[in-house]
């Protein structure tokens, strides 16, 4: 499969790949400048912008009689940016103190983050607010918290757990939107944590899972708050014989709002709010939180918040929101080919940096990105065959391989985030489902597959570590036609380069260059692991590959690596072709379709040789010591 390799040095190839690559970029070391630490003494101040001249509507909700009592107590702070302890809006009136305690004594919290302490009083007050924090910050709970506490300052009842026994189905308080399944179910998670001293029922409603159920439970246990995703949520609010209703419904929380608001979601959003009490009715307060809130979605944020609203901001203006403080670092690869056998190898050297340094490592946890499903279940069982190999097990040890993408079941899903949150040592390989919001323990490195065609998407995922002031670092393995798009699409963020993988840089077409046992060892097996399939799962993989990757505009580059990667790496005597009405469903154009790619015109190749080659042939090396030269392996 790949060509033939001679054992030896790498170091020639290494040198030369490492000049290919520094004589694009001006820098050796940074690619990108730029740091920032984020603790809560040393953060940039925060903006709050106010977009109304007019002063910020009180609601009529701080008026309501039953709520007097409570309201009493509270005291308004000078300044709320200066809280910055979970106890004070206790001692202040601010929080109910059951809630404070829950925080502090269930939940173990004592400092409130930035963005928590910069939003709680503008929400509490019942403005609408913008909020742009850092991935990892807790944003989760800087809307959960104020949302409860306006929940309880409307019915006091609510904050006592008796409550619970009247909670109806036609009583949701609060509805939180999120793009992904497992996005919701997690704010579902943190929202009962936080609700579990009082009598505010917490539920949820995604797509994928039991429908039926989910409104058995709603209708017997009540509902204040929902957490939703779009299609599940206009489901049961486009019913109106369903039995579940929201007519007090007084805070909408869109978590990832930018993703939210943007083409894919945002007439999902629009559908929602249409079936939702009219607020001419019944005054709500609508909440936007995310990491990054790009240019093009501004236009849908002042549509859909009130005129007033206040977009606040943890960093200053003008700098990235993200973990800079993140070490990042770019792996570029020679071809395709090399990304499997690269990943591998950066796994083991990780695994085995941390069983070496217990006192200083934490076990290795790893999120892997792909850009398309096809593509991540492919190099799942690449990956796994791998893994269970004789000649791995033992460095793999005890760190478990998992998936989580569209094509499992919820339920599937759902156990597979369960599992790698509780799981010491673990490779997740994804897709950008887990992107956004996902808060997985200890998670050491996020490798992404491929540059992403959107930088906001490589600012989630990276936010997948170094989450709540935890440390972690960032892979991008790219292959070299997608190198030059990176310092554009990337710009700021302190990317550095690296070479230090020897299979990143090997030339697999090659027949004449030196290669090291260890590297020979993981392109033998990752070959012998494709050999496994059948032409028509490289042909889908292909396929996929074409789609989520043709955004690059090195499109003559992307057409060579995938052939390439199709013969090279996969063994298939040609690359498969593409199908034109394909191009043209995801180009959009006929004008495109007019590329095709590979030769052969039936799409179907006949890999050369018999199944397993490599490991015939690599044992026969090993035991004979003979030339590894004219071996496909
Ligand atoms: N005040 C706090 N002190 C310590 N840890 C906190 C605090 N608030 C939240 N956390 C923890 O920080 C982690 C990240 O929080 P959260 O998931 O809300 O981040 P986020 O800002 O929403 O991130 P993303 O942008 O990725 O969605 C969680 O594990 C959460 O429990």
């Amino acid at each position: 499969m790949f060509a033939a390799l001679r054992h030896g040095s790498t170091t020639a190839t290494r040198a030369l790949w490492s000049r290919s690559i520094l004589s694009r970029n001006a820098s050796k070391t940074a690619l990108y400048a730029g740091t920032r630490t984020f603790t809560q003494s040393s953060i940039s101040p925060t903006f709050i912008h106010t977009h109304n001249a007019a002063a910020p509507t009180h609601r009529g909700h701080r008026h309501q009689p039953d709520a007097s009592a409570v309201l009493e107590a509270r005291k308004e702070p000078k300044d709320a940016s200066l809280i910055t302890e979970f106890q004070q809006l206790g001692d202040d009136g601010l929080v109910h103190d059951k809630v404070v305690r829950t925080i502090t004594q269930n939940m173990g919290l004592s400092t409130m983050t930035e963005v928590q302490s910069m939003t709680l009083s503008e929400i509490i007050k019942g403005t609408d607010v913008l909020a742009q924090a850092r991935t990892g910050t807790g944003k989760t709970l800087a809307f959960l918290i104020p949302t409860l506490q306006n929940i309880i300052d409307r019915d006091p009842r609510l904050v006592n757990k008796e409550a619970l026994r009247t909670a109806r189905s036609t009583d949701i308080r609060a509805l939180i939107i999120s793009p992904t399944r497992e996005l919701a179910e997690q704010i579902a998670v943190e929202a009962k944590k936080l609700t579990q001293n009082t009598g505010v029922r917490v539920q949820t409603a995604v797509g994928g899972s039991a429908k039926r159920l989910g409104l058995q439970e709603i209708h017997r246990k009540g509902c204040h708050i929902l957490v939703g995703t779009p299609g599940r949520l206009i489901d049961i609010f486009s019913d109106r014989e369903n039995g579940i209703a929201a007519p007090n419904l007084s805070a909408l929380v869109l978590d990832e709002a930018d993703r939210l608001l943007d083409q894919g979601f945002a007439e999902d959003i629009q559908q929602l709010q249409e079936l939702l009490p009219d607020t001419r009715d019944v005054d709500r307060q609508t909440l936007l939180f995310s990491a990054t809130v790009p240019k093009g979605v501004m236009s849908m944020v002042s549509k859909t918040l009130k005129p007033d609203y206040k977009f606040v901001q943890t960093v200053k203006e003008g700098e990235e929101p993200t973990h800079n403080r993140v070490p990042q670092k770019l792996i570029p690869v020679r071809g395709m080919e090399n990304m499997i056998p690269s990943l591998v190898e950066l796994s083991l050297r990780e695994i085995e940096t941390a069983k070496t340094n217990p006192a200083t490592q934490r076990p290795f946890k790893a999120m892997v990105f792909f850009e398309s499903t096809s593509e991540l279940q492919l190099a799942y069982k690449v990956f796994q065959r791998v893994q269970r190999s004789a000649e791995y097990k033992k460095k793999f040890g005890r760190t478990q391989l998992l998936e989580i993408h569209a094509r499992l079941s919820q339920g599937q899903r759902t156990r597979a985030a369960n599992d790698f949150r509780h799981a010491e040592s673990a490779v997740l390989f994804t897709t950008n489902v887990t992107a956004r919001g996902m808060d997985f323990p200890n998670v050491t490195h996020v490798i992404q597959m491929f540059l992403p065609s959107q930088r906001e998407q490589y600012i989630h995922r990276l936010g997948r570590t170094a989450r709540a002031n935890s440390e972690g670092v960032g892979y991008l393995i790219a292959p070299e036609f997608q190198v030059e798009e990176v310092p554009s699409k990337l710009h700021g963020l302190p990317l550095q380069l690296d070479n230090t993988l020897a299979t990143a840089e090997i030339d697999l077409a090659n027949e004449t260059i030196d290669v090291s046992d260890d590297s020979l060892g993981i392109l033998d097996s990752v070959s012998r692991a494709y050999n496994r399939f059948d032409d028509e799962d490289f042909i889908q993989t292909h396929q996929s590959m074409v789609g989520a990757l043709w955004w690059n505009p090195d499109r003559r580059g992307l057409i060579e690596a995938l052939r390439r990667l199709a013969t090279i790496g996969w063994g298939m005597d040609t690359p498969p072709t593409v199908d034109k009405k394909f191009l043209d469903r995801i180009t959009g154009s006929s004008r495109q379709s007019k590329k095709s790619f590979g030769r052969s015109s039936s799409g179907r190749s006949h890999r050369p040789g018999v199944k397993f080659p490599h490991s015939r042939g690599r044992s026969e090396m090993n035991s004979h010591g003979r030339d590894r030269r004219q071996r496909r392996f």
